[in-house]
Formats: C-alpha cells, structure tokens, sequence
C-alpha cells in the first residue's frame, strides 16, 4: 500500500512490465526510424522517466527536447490547457512526441495543434500508456506500451499533486 496526501494507491504495474513496454516502443522504433535523424519531443513533467529509457534505445542519431503544456490538476482532467513551450527549430524535422500517457487526448491533442503550425516534416506519437475508454480524440496513436483501464495512476513519471514520480512502479487508486 502507498499513501500519498490523502490517498491510497494499490500495486498496479511492475517495473519489470514497464521495461518490457519500453523495449517494444523501443523496437518499432528503430525500425521506423533507421537512418533518420528524428527529434524525440518529451512532454514535461510526466514523461521524463519514459523519454531517457526511450531514447537510450535509440540506435543512430536523434535530437531530445522538452516540451511543457499542463492541463491535470487533482485527480480529473481539468480541460483547461496552457501553452507550450520549448518547440522552436522544429521546421522540417521528424518528430517523435513522447507522453507517459494518454487520457482524454486533450493534452496531445493540443500539442498536435501548435506543432502543424511549425512546418514540421512529420510527427508521431509514442506514449507509455493509454486508456482507450477515455480517450476522446480521433488522431491515431503510433507508438502505445500499454493499454490500460480508466483508472488514476501514479508512478513512473506520473504524480499525484506533485508525489509519486519518482517511483520505479505504478500504482493506482485504492477502491473504497
Ligand atoms: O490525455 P490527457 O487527459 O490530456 O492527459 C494526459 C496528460 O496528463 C499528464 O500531464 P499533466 O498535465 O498532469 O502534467 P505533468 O506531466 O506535469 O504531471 C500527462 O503527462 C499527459 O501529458
Ligand atoms: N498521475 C496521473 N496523471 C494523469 N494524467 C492523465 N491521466 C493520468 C493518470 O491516470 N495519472
């Protein structure tokens, strides 16, 4: 059991697990991308963890930048979606957006938003998880480690109100 501010997460995903999604997005990837030279975008804070396992699979050359848009405050997606930043030089490069997760869609959605008015040269999606019962977007997702049901979860990157990142596991919301 794990207690974080006034909540109780439960066991949910191993480290173990998590590395095997890693290696697979991993692959796709190389394969996708062998004698390219793409520029790996990770969305902060969420996808740090994902984005330096990623990118050291990587075989070739890449370019790693960082990006930050926040639209989740508590427990629920608040909508409310901010700017992003840290997306110049993206003119004609093929870009990998990194998510730790994909909820409603709302955050990439945006981002996918501001990036088609960078003139990039192509852009793909590679995502840690998804919860395809939220998802409420029609854009398909190129790379996705695992799917998972619409439940909070922390760990991995992923907080609850600013703890919980740091763990190598996922946790989700103890039922009541
Ligand atoms: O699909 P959505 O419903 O938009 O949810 C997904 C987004 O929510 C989280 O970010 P958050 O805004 O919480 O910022 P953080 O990564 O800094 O925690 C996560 O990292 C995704 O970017
Ligand atoms: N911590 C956390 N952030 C999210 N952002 C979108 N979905 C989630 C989630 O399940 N957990």
């Amino acid at each position: 059991m794990l207690k974080l501010h006034d909540l109780e997460f439960e066991p949910f995903i191993s480290n173990r697990q998590i590395e095997a999604a890693v290696e697979e997005v991993a692959q796709k990837i190389n394969e996708d991308f062998s004698g390219k030279c793409p520029v790996f975008l990770s969305v902060l804070n969420g996808a740090y963890p994902f984005t330096a396992a990623l990118t050291q699979r990587f075989k070739g050359d890449c370019e790693v930048e960082f990006t930050k848009l926040k639209s989740y405050e508590g427990t629920s997606s608040t909508g409310k979606l901010k700017n992003l930043i840290g997306v110049e030089n993206l003119k004609d490069k093929h870009v990998i957006i990194i998510e730790d997760i994909v909820d409603t869609g709302n955050t990439f959605s945006e981002i996918i938003k501001i990036l088609e008015e960078k003139e990039v040269a192509s852009f793909k999606i590679a995502t840690l998880f998804y919860k395809p019962e939220a998802y409420k977007k029609e854009h398909n997702l190129d790379y996705v480690g695992m799917e998972i049901p619409n439940k909070f979860i922390v760990g991995y990157g992923l907080d609850y109100d600013g703890l919980g990142r740091n763990l190598p596991e996922v946790y989700q919301l103890k039922q009541k």
